[in-house]
């Protein structure tokens, strides 16, 4: 990763919140350029520079990291390269953090990143989110996605894999409330309630972010 693209990952993640040490930028550097060699034979991602890598998906993921901590089992539906599943997870070396994706060459290049970035406490699971509950006998008290599907979608998929105290979390753009508000009444048909809604800018681009949180009611 070029050194513009460092500083927008430490300062965007500064105004986040986030400290991203020395360290850290050399760690997101090995998986900005396996993603990018990655992507030249299978299609991990459309976003290929190096800023727009950092800002688009590590930055964008972090802003993760206010609703999450090193405690918490974490499972990332549609995770995709691994977003926002591998950034927390190296922020987070604690965090048990299992990723699920319907596509296997996916889930082989995070099972890759995760190796070569020393993230142990992480699992890949190539499946479609429909069948985990009868493929895994664990829950989890944080279930996240970003750019995945709509909110009742996406809260039906998660419901039996969520803990009693745990809360899904939405990642969405701009009408991220609009969507919340609308999704509300679905939600109370399966017990849940939408807890928090956060909008906030993404640094540098300034583009419109939101996170629903989601609970039981
Ligand atoms: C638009 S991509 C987003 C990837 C990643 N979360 C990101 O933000 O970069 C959506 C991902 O969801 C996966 N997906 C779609 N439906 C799925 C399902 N039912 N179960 C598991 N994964 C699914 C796709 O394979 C794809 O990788």
């Amino acid at each position: 990763m070029n050194g513009r693209a460092c500083r927008i990952l430490q300062e965007g993640a500064a105004e986040l919140g986030v400290e991203i040490s020395d360290e850290l930028v050399t760690l997101f550097s090995l998986f900005a350029d396996e993603l990018k060699k990655w992507n030249r034979k299978i299609n991990l991602t459309a976003i290929t520079g190096d800023e727009e890598i950092a800002l688009k998906h590590f930055v964008d993921s972090l802003a993760l990291c206010r609703l999450v901590s090193g405690d918490d089992e974490l499972l990332d539906l549609g995770s995709g390269g691994g977003f926002p599943v591998l950034p927390l997870a190296l922020v987070f070396p604690t965090m048990t953090a299992v990723s699920v994706d319907a596509v296997e060459k996916k889930i082989i290049f995070q099972r890759h990143a995760a190796r070569l970035l020393g993230c142990r406490r992480f699992e890949a699971i190539h499946a479609r989110g429909e069948d985990l509950p009868r493929m895994l006998e664990r829950r989890f008290n944080r279930i996240v996605s970003r750019a995945f599907s709509d909110i009742p979608s996406f809260a039906r998929m998660a419901l039996p894999l969520l803990m009693p105290q745990g809360t899904i979390i939405a990642m969405k753009g701009r009408g991220g409330a609009e969507e919340a508000d609308a999704a509300r009444g679905a939600l109370e048909e399966m017990g849940l309630t939408v807890v928090r809604v956060t909008e906030y800018r993404l640094p540098f681009s300034g583009d419109a972010r939101t996170l629903v949180e989601i609970g039981f009611c």
